[in-house]
């Protein structure tokens, strides 16, 4: 029997005033560079989900997140070329600062429906869908 190792990774749906979510786009030189994702990243050794959630938002995104403040949604589970990726998503519409595209090649706000027409990780599919389930289905409100 092949076992590959857990990828923990978490991600956030940071949810405006108007119902958008962010998305950032992967650089040049990462895995899966070009598409669309969710901000986030690997949880370290020893790090709750959430402490790992804040970090990664204020290093890619400069804003300041309270723990509590990250609501768990979803997780997708899904193999990927040398590892299994189990991703926690959160939503998130507190937060403190601006968003700005530190570390991504670019970043937008699209209503959750609108996300379907962006290229996307594969495990980012279901994550939509659950999404537009809990956020509305209207891609222009
Ligand atoms: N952040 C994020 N990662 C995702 C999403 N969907 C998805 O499949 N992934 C995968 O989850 C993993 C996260 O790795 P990452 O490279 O963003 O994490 P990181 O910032 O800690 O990476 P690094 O320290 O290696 O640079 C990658 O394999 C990435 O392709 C998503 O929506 N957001």
């Amino acid at each position: 029997m092949t076992s590959s190792p857990v990828l923990l990774v978490v991600a956030a749906a940071l949810v405006d005033a108007a119902g958008r979510v962010l998305v950032q786009q992967r650089p040049e030189g990462r895995a899966m560079a070009g598409l669309w994702e969710f901000p986030g990243g690997k949880v370290e050794p020893g790090e709750t989900p959430e402490a790992a959630l804040v970090r990664e938002l204020a290093e890619e995104l400069g804003i300041a997140v309270a723990p509590g403040d990250c609501r768990p949604l979803t997780f997708a589970s899904a193999g990927l070329d040398r590892a299994h990726l189990l991703l926690l998503l959160y939503t998130i519409d507190h937060w403190q600062g601006t968003p700005a595209a530190i570390e991504a090649a670019g970043m937008a706000w699209h209503r959750p429906a609108a996300l379907r027409g962006l290229a996307m990780p594969p495990a980012d599919v279901p994550l939509v869908e659950a999404l537009v389930a809990q956020l509305g289905d209207d891609p222009a409100a």
